[in-house]
This record gives C-alpha cells, sequence and structure tokens, in this order.
C-alpha cells in the first residue's frame, strides 16, 4: 500500500477533482461513510457500543468538514451526535460549510468552542461514549495554537474511545513527530492514503490502530502524483513468495556464501546461515577465520563450512579475499560482515570483496563499519548490493550522529541509496527500505523483543535466503524484514519481549512464511 506526504495527498485529492472529476464533496462524503464503517467495526467487535453519545470536534478546515458529515451518518444509526466547532465559524467554506449547513437543518446539537465552553467539556465528554478527532488533518502545521492544546489535552485526560479522521491532532503527519500535545487515538481513519508521519516514528503510537479509506481516489491519481512510498504490507510479500517449482532442486533456491565471524564472535554467521535455510535457500555456505572454524564445523549440520586464513589474532587476513573469490564461483549471493570485527586486514578483505564480487551482495555489521571509512567503495560494485545498518552503522556511513539519524530516517536512508546506488534497510522499529531508484518502503512488523543480540545477523541470513531464491533486491530486502519482524512477533507472543532471543525467531520463520502462502 502507498504512503505519502501531506502535500502529495493534497496534491492527489486535486487531481481526483480536477482531471476525473470527482468532486471534493463526493470525496468528503466517501470520507464519512468509511469513517461510519470503521466504528461498526469496532462495534461488531464490541470496543464500542451500538448505540450512544458521540462527541465530535471539529476544526474549521475539510478535517472538520469529514466530521460535520459523519456526525449526519452517525445519527441516522441512532448514535446522539453532538458537535463542537474550535475556531472561528465564519473560517468555514466550501464542502465543510455545506456539510455543517446540513447538519444545522437536521437539528444536530453544535457547539461553539468559546473559551468560556472549555470549563464545561470535562463534563461533556464525560458523558460520551465515543470522541471523534476532527480538528486537523494533513492543514495542520507547527504547534497547537489558541485553545487547541487544552482540548487536546483535555480529550486525553478522558481516557474514553477517541477516533481521529486522517490524523490524530497535533502529530506532525510527515515526519510522525509531535512538537507538543497530540491525540491519543484508539483508531485513526486514513483518508486516500496513509501519511507517511502515521507510520514511522512515534506516529504508530499516537493513532492507535490504523485504518485506510480509499474514498474513491483511483490509483492514476497517485501515479501522476508520482508517489513511490509503500508501507509493506501482506499482500506485497505473499505476492513475491511464489511457490517452489514442482521439479525444483537444491540449486534451483540459490547458494549462499557467507563470510562472517571471529574469535569468539561464532554465532553471528551460524545464525545468518540457520536463519538462510530456514527460510528456503537451497545451500549455505558458511565462510570464517581459520581459527573459528573448528567453532562452526558441524554445529548446523546442513551448512557448508570453510576455514579462511586469519590474521593470527582472532580476525580474517586481507589475503583472506583471494579465497572468498574462489568460494564465490560456486556461489549465487554473497553476505559479509556479521561478527568480523573491524582490524586493517579485515577492511582490506572487505574492500577488496566489494570490488571483485561480481554477484548480488548484501553487507552487514562490521562490514559497513569498515566500508564507513570510504563509501565510495560501493559505487565500485559490479552488481547489486543491499546494506543491512542499524542506526549507529547508518550514523558512521554517513558521518553523522545516531540522533540525526533517527531524527529524520526516510531521508537518510533514501539519500544515502540514490548517493551510493545501495539498496538501503535502516533496521530498528518501523525498518526502512529505501532504492536508488526513489521507491521506498516501510516495513510494519516486529516489535522492541527484537533488541536483541544477533537478530540482526537473523536478517542478513533471510534477506540472502529470498535473494538467492530469485527475488529481486528490492523484494528481498523488503520481503526479508517483513517476514523477520513478523517472525519475531510471533516469537514475542510465545516467549514476550523480555525473554526472546535471536535464534527464537529463526524458529517461527517457517510458520510465518507458511501463514503468508508459502507452502
Ligand atoms: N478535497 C479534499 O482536499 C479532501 C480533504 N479531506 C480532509 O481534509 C483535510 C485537509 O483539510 P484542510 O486542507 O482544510 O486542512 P485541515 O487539516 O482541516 O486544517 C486546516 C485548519 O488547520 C488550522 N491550523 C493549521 N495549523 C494549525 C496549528 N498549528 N494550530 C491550530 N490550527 C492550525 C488552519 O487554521 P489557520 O492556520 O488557517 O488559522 C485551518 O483552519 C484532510 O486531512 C482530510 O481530513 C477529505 O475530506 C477528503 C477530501
Ligand atoms: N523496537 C523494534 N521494533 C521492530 N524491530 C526492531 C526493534 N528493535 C530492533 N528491531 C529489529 O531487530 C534487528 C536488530 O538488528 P541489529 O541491531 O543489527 O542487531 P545485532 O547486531 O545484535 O544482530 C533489526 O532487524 C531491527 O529492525
Ligand atoms: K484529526
Amino acid at each position: 500500500m502507498r504512503a505519502c506526504l501531506s502535500e502529495q495527498m493534497r496534491c492527489a485529492d486535486e487531481v481526483s477533482i480536477k482531471e476525473f472529476s470527482i468532486s471534493g464533496i463526493v470525496l468528503m462524503e466517501n470520507a464519512a461513510l468509511g469513517i461510519v464503517k470503521e466504528i461498526e467495526k469496532e462495534i461488531e467487535g464490541g470496543r464500542l457500543p451500538k448505540e450512544g453519545e458521540a462527541s465530535l470536534i471539529c476544526g474549521t478546515g475539510n478535517n472538520g468538514g469529514d466530521g460535520f458529515a459523519a456526525a449526519r451518518h452517525l445519527a441516522s444509526k441512532g448514535w446522539r451526535a453532538v458537535v463542537f466547532i474550535c475556531g472561528d465559524e465564519k473560517k468555514i467554506t466550501g464542502d465543510a460549510l455545506a456539510n455543517l449547513n446540513i447538519i444545522k437543518k437536521l437539528g444536530i446539537p453544535i457547539l461553539s468552542m468559546e473559551d468560556s465552553n472549555i470549563e464545561a467539556l470535562d463534563i461533556m465528554f464525560g458523558r460520551s461514549h465515543m470522541i471523534i478527532d476532527a480538528m486537523l488533518g494533513t492543514g495542520f502545521k507547527g504547534r497547537l495554537k489558541g485553545n487547541y492544546e487544552t482540548i487536546v489535552d483535555k480529550i486525553n485526560k478522558q481516557r474514553k474511545y477517541v477516533l481521529s479522521i486522517d490524523s490524530p491532532t497535533g502529530l506532525n503527519c510527515d515526519t510522525g513527530f509531535a512538537e507538543g500535545s497530540c491525540i491519543k487515538a484508539n483508531k485513526t481513519v486514513a483518508l486516500g492514503l496513509p501519511k507517511i508521519g502515521l507510520v514511522i516514528n512515534d506516529g504508530p503510537y499516537y493513532c492507535g490502530e490504523l485504518a485506510v479509506c480509499g474514498l474513491s481516489i483511483p490509483e492514476q491519481a497517485y501515479d501522476r502524483v508520482g508517489i513511490s512510498r509503500y508501507l509493506t504490507d501482506r499482500d506485497y510479500v505473499s505476492g513475491c513468495i511464489k511457490p517452489r517449482k514442482a521439479h525444483g532442486y537444491k540449486g534451483t533456491y540459490g547458494r549462499i556464501l557467507i563470510a562472517a565471524g571471529s574469535k569468539g564472535m561464532e554465532g553471528a554467521g551460524l545464525l545468518a546461515a540457520k536463519a538462510a535455510l530456514r527460510s528456503g535457500a537451497g545451500i549455505v555456505e558458511l565462510a570464517v577465520p581459520l581459527c573459528s572454524f573448528d567453532a562452526v564445523r558441524g554445529v548446523i549440520p546442513v551448512v557448508i563450512t570453510r576455514g579462511l586464513t586469519d590474521d593470527g589474532e582472532g580476525c580474517l587476513a586481507s589475503k583472506s579475499s583471494g579465497e572468498i573469490m574462489l568460494a564465490l564461483r560456486n556461489a549465487s549471493v554473497f553476505l559479509m560482515g556479521p561478527g568480523l570485527r573491524t582490524s586493517s586486514q579485515v577492511k582490506e578483505a572487505v574492500f577488496d570483496a566489494a570490488i571483485s564480487c561480481n554477484k548480488p551482495a548484501i553487507f552487514d555489521a562490521d562490514a559497513l563499519n569498515v566500508i564507513s571509512e570510504e563509501p565510495a567503495i560501493l559505487l565500485q560494485r559490479p552488481e547489486s548490493t543491499i546494506i543491512t545498518p542499524h542506526p549507529a552503522e547508518m550514523a558512521r556511513l554517513m558521518g553523522i550522529s545516531t540522533g540525526e539519524v533517527q531524527g529524520n530516517r526516510l531521508e537518510a536512508a533514501e539519500s544515502f541509496a540514490k548517493k551510493y546506488r545501495v539498496i538501503v534497510v535502516l533496521k530498528g522499529y518501523r525498518t526502512i527500505i529505501a532504492s536508488p531508484w526513489g521507491e521506498t518502503r516501510i516495513n510494519p512488523t516486529g516489535n522492541p523483543g527484537m533488541g536483541t543480540a544477533g537478530s540482526g545477523d537473523v536478517l542478513g541470513g533471510i534477506i540472502a535466503s529470498f535473494l538467492a531464491q530469485g527475488m529481486s533486491p528490492m523484494e528481498a530486502a523488503s520481503c526479508g524484514a517483513y517476514i523477520h519482524g513478523a517472525a519475531g512477533d510471533r516469537a514475542a507472543e510465545k516467549y514476550g519481549q523480555w525473554g526472546m532471543v535471536a535464534s527464537d525467531i529463526i524458529k517461527y520463520i517457517p510458520h510465518t512464511i507458511m501463514d503468508i502462502g508459502g507452502k
């Protein structure tokens, strides 16, 4: 599913209205119908009563207009709808005014949020079964002005069921951050497309459950605006996970070479190897420094192991790159980095391999730490490249602070992907997958329990596996992140976020893939 900036949504609305003649009032009516449909789902789920009192807090823009129209539909379904207008009623124009005039004629109670009424709000809200936040949507800028902040705080204090229309008021729906007070909704009904800020950073916290009402805006309108950011969903992933061919054999599903590990860090490569096999790779070969060879040989009987020349101090020697190149002749995909450490010899080995490896490659962990000394090396890669940095590794690669990366994760991933022509998988809450050609995907799965040693190694293995089985690099990175997170969510259900470890994520990869449609 696509996700967009508020400005892009405004353009798509405009294209629908002007080029496809879907008038604004139709879009607003569709919004109201979509909102009421989502409320009915809550009633079916027992989270709301069938009828009751609904307070609709409406702003003076079109977000408020959606609220006026929703009040009419709720009233027709037996709800006692009470509309509160925030701000100067004289500012209401166009479709919003048309809907306000209708509810006035219908006799739906309308109260102005004059300062004098504010103190009475606690009592009014206290009576409601549901509060609908139709104050501000994509037109909101900066920090809440006037009495909005007080109203938002009062609504949050009520702990009533709150449904936000299009975006929780106070949330910057482009960045996913709130500068001041912000509605904490139970459910947010995004109109048209979900705005990016609803799905990254603090957005999901404020939105609660996210539902999307398409408003009947045609895909062509989004194409016209050039919206190329997506929220990866189940349908996308199941479309990429193809049934295995009846005549397939292990060679059909790729051979992965993993170069990983150093003395005492043997687990990283093993986790990646096992994750790759559990997600369908045909053959996995794990190459480690000779000094680590005994620690990995035979640990996973189905993994081929190989020793590479070490530097006598527990890490890869620079000349191991020649041996890696030899091993790569039979491989279809290369994964390098987990647990390598960062000596100067490791750096040479990584740089040689990066330049010479003419197979699709994934660089992770310490491979990225050494590449961050000269990221331009990535431009010399002869084949497609995926990098999987966590925020601190991304910061090192970009020469900025981790805070700067986290403050603008989309921009960080997208700019690096374009500059160095690689697919960036910027890990963490809502992993971002950015491509050099402008397509970006946001991953919705995963949980804080995945902040556990080795979890990233598992991700590298899954992505390598999908790549080896024929997915495009962008598909492999996006589906890899999705399956990794979804398997992590299952692991958290079983062991809890506190108790789960990286190997638990691997345990749930097969079931997760089966659930998505893989046989
Ligand atoms: N055809 C369409 O386009 C469709 C649009 N749709 C709906 O319209 C919504 C967008 O509508 P919109 O553009 O009217 O903006 P909206 O979110 O109502 O806010 C405008 C108001 O915000 C105010 N304001 C701004 N910053 C503020 C602050 N910091 N603190 C306080 N106030 C602030 C600003 O006041 P001003 O700054 O002008 O004084 C102005 O009054 C969209 O989210 C969706 O719900 C759907 O119905 C589908 C069809
Ligand atoms: N709060 C979270 N929500 C979702 N995923 C998370 C969260 N915290 C961590 N993860 C995921 O866990 C993995 C951690 O990777 P990484 O930091 O490289 O760990 P390690 O180096 O120990 O293997 C990443 O895939 C990341 O996206
Ligand atoms: K809103």
